[in-house]
């Protein structure tokens, strides 16, 4: 089963698309990475140059592509886009950059999946706009160099720190994007009710905002599955109640956590005694990937202060405690102690 306040994208986002701000002023939220872009997105323009390359970086559905597509958008250029996994070879990117007109802007989804030698082909590109292939093969084989367009390369991953220093260091502009506030959630969510035609009540919003970890893309989720919920039982208004009532039935609780966050805190609680314990012994207790659990569930609940990373492994706050209500054990070092 799909995971209903999965950050990822699962089918009915598709949707999404119209959902998308499209406009850097659309765009909510997120005021330090838009103030920079906005500065060099100006100054770009201004001295008709392409955007220097951008890296965007941040835990799923906060915004990352639809932030790469403004980019292109305010800049007046094309967008190419494609991702990590999906160029193999170096041939595949090598034919990917020489379509592009000057100023476009390539975007590489997950790239931090980039294989080695593709990477490669990309510190050329992006620091001298120029292709090196390699053409024959053994002792007659040569090097030769292509020109490319000046093009922006913009970047996204949900973890920088898994990308190769030589990458990372080639982009002149680095932006991390955070979790949403309330507020700025509640803004998205009255947007996409209007956008959708969905009757929606300010506390509706307000309610429905709070219990999105976050993340546009569980709002709007939560926002049409809502609507369903209210279609059916509430004359199609979504007002707070409704929104309390339809999430306690998809067992979304008050913080926005579901059966699997709640999964991961008891487990650190109950079956090792509130932590430390390695990520990988957490990944094996629930049958869950290491790497999902990293990515995806943890985030949140390490900004929200529901669990601590430290050197041992991970451990559950005094907060997580609460929220079961359960005691925290007095002497352990739970974090938000010190
Ligand atoms: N700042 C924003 N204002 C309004 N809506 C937003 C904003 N950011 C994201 N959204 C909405 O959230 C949805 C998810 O955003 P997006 O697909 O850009 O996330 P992402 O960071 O690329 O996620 P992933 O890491 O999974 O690729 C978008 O379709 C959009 O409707
Ligand atoms: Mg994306």
């Amino acid at each position: 089963m799909t995971r209903l306040v999965t950050p990822d994208i699962t089918e009915d986002d598709l949707i999404e698309s119209s959902l998308r701000p499209r406009a850097l002023d659309d765009y909510i939220g997120q005021e330090k990475a838009k103030g920079n872009l906005r500065v060099f997105i100006d100054a770009a323009r201004k001295r008709g140059e392409a955007l220097d390359h951008v890296l965007l970086y941040g835990p799923p559905g906060l915004g990352k592509t639809t932030l790469a597509n403004i980019i292109a958008c305010e800049m007046g250029v094309n967008i190419k886009s494609t991702s990590g996994p999906v160029i193999e070879r170096p041939g595949d990117l090598a034919a990917i950059l020489t379509n592009l007109e000057p100023h476009d802007v390539l975007f590489i989804d997950e790239i931090h999946r980039l294989s080695h030698v593709v990477e490669e082909i990309l510190y050329p590109a992006m620091e001298d706009y120029q292709l090196d292939i390699i053409i024959g093969q053994g002792p007659s084989a040569r090097t030769i160099k292509l020109d490319l367009p000046k093009f922006t390369l913009v970047g996204a991953t949900t973890r920088a720190g898994l990308l190769s220093s030589p990458l990372r260091d080639r982009f002149g502009v680095i932006s991390r994007l955070e979790f949403y506030t309330d507020d700025e959630l509640t803004t998205i969510v009255t947007r996409s009710a209007r956008i959708l035609n969905i009757g929606i009540e300010p506390e509706g919003a307000r309610e429905l905002a709070r219990r999105s970890r976050g993340t546009p893309r569980i709002a709007n989720r939560l926002l049409r599955r809502v609507r369903d919920f209210a279609q059916v039982r509430a004359d199609g208004v979504i007002t707070a109640t409704v929104v309390d009532e339809s999430l306690k039935l998809l067992e979304i609780d008050e913080k926005g956590f579901d059966h699997m966050d709640r999964t991961i805190m008891l487990t650190i609680i109950d079956k090792f005694g509130g932590g430390p314990v390695g990520l990988d012994t957490i990944a094996a207790a629930i049958g869950e990937e290491r790497d999902t659990i990293e990515d995806v569930y943890e985030p949140f609940l390490i900004q929200h202060g529901f669990i601590n990373r430290t050197p041992r492994g991970r451990v559950a706050t005094r907060a997580a405690y609460e929220h079961f209500g359960r005691i925290a054990p007095p002497s352990s070092s739970q974090g938000n102690l010190f």
